[in-house]
């Protein structure tokens, strides 16, 4: 049996504009999806969702992997189980990281030798299939771990503040928001592109910020970055309560992380304020995770 992991991630700045081709820096985060593989006969798919052959309902991302595998190597059977620390349908990457888990966790059983460049590709092309529009963003950020500004690919400084996430529980699909915002762009492009646009200035304006390890900066960005993806209507009252919470009790800057609608909000702190801060994301009805950055990417766990 093979086990591989992969990291969930952040977005500090550029969710949904980056779909657009506009840039945006995400962060891997020290919560990892385990993919086990072995032979077996037959395909077998299992996960908190269930225990499925090919399903695109059940397991569309692990589905399509699989078929791409059916491709380029001789898989007939293989049993493939998932564990995940990160929530599904959250914000947080879960697509990406079961995608890139288990595309690693198959080379290595088929011997296909890909490498992780060929693997961020495969993964970007699976949630273009299965997302119908999808940035590179992710996938990437998810193989090669770091804080990556996209679509550079430019590797920045691992953040060294703490991150503090609150999940609203509420499942949001990636594909759903991403599809209301082009519905959105196209009833109102003259508005909606503008917005974009300075959403693509956060990364610009971010960039050199991250590095020079100016936080309370970064955070104000973040700030901004919030009101306009409220804007493109993907925030959710939830979702506000939660930022302005982290906002009141210390954080630099908080603001929706991934698709939105639901799902998680992403806070910067000082290492001082964190429990304040998870606190008060608490009791404004949030589950909290205390995380941080990770340069660690996809990798073989066990073999
Ligand atoms: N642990 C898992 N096991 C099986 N499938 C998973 C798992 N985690 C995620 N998935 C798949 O990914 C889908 C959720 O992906 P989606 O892109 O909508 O949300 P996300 O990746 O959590 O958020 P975001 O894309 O905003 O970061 C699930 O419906 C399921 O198909
Ligand atoms: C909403 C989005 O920008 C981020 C999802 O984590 C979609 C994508 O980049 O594919
Ligand atoms: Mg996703």
């Amino acid at each position: 049996m093979i086990t591989c992991s992969a990291p969930g991630k952040v977005y500090l700045f550029g969710e949904h504009a980056v779909v657009y081709g506009e840039p945006a820096i995400c962060c891997a985060v020290d919560i990892r999806t385990r993919v086990s593989v072995a032979p077996a006969d037959s395909i077998t798919i299992s996960s908190s969702l269930g225990t499925t052959d090919i399903d695109f309902k059940t397991h569309p991302y692990v589905s399509a992997v699989v078929e791409r595998f059916q491709d380029i190597s001789s898989l007939e059977g293989v049993s493939i189980s998932i564990e995940s620390e990160i929530p599904v349908g959250s914000g947080l990457g879960s697509s990406a990281a079961v995608t890139i888990a288990t595309i690693k966790a198959l080379d290595a059983l088929l011997g296909t030798g890909l490498e992780l460049d060929d693997i961020a590709r495969m993964g970007h092309e699976v949630e273009q299939r299965i997302q119908g529009a999808a940035s590179q963003t992710d996938t990437y950020v998810c193989t090669m771990g770091g804080v990556v500004m996209i679509p550079q690919r430019k590797g920045l400084d691992l953040l060294d503040c703490a991150i503090v996430i609150g999940n609203t529980n509420i499942f949001s699909s990636t594909k759903e928001l991403v599809a209301n915002v082009a519905e959105l762009n196209d009833k109102f492009p003259d508005v909606i592109g503008p917005v974009l646009s300075s959403i693509g200035m956060m990364s610009a304006t971010g960039e050199v910020l991250v590095n020079a390890k100016d936080y309370v900066s970064v955070g104000k960005l973040m700030n901004i970055n919030q009101g306009l993806l409220d804007a493109i209507g993907v925030g959710c009252s939830e979702l506000s309560s939660f930022t302005y919470a982290a906002r009141n009790s210390g954080a630099y800057g908080a603001k929706i992380t991934g698709a939105g609608g639901g799902g998680c909000m992403v806070a910067i702190a000082p290492h001082e304020c964190v429990s304040e801060v998870a606190a008060a994301i608490a009791s404004a009805g949030g589950e909290v995770v205390v995380t941080k950055a990770t340069d660690i990417g996809v990798r073989v766990e066990s073999q």
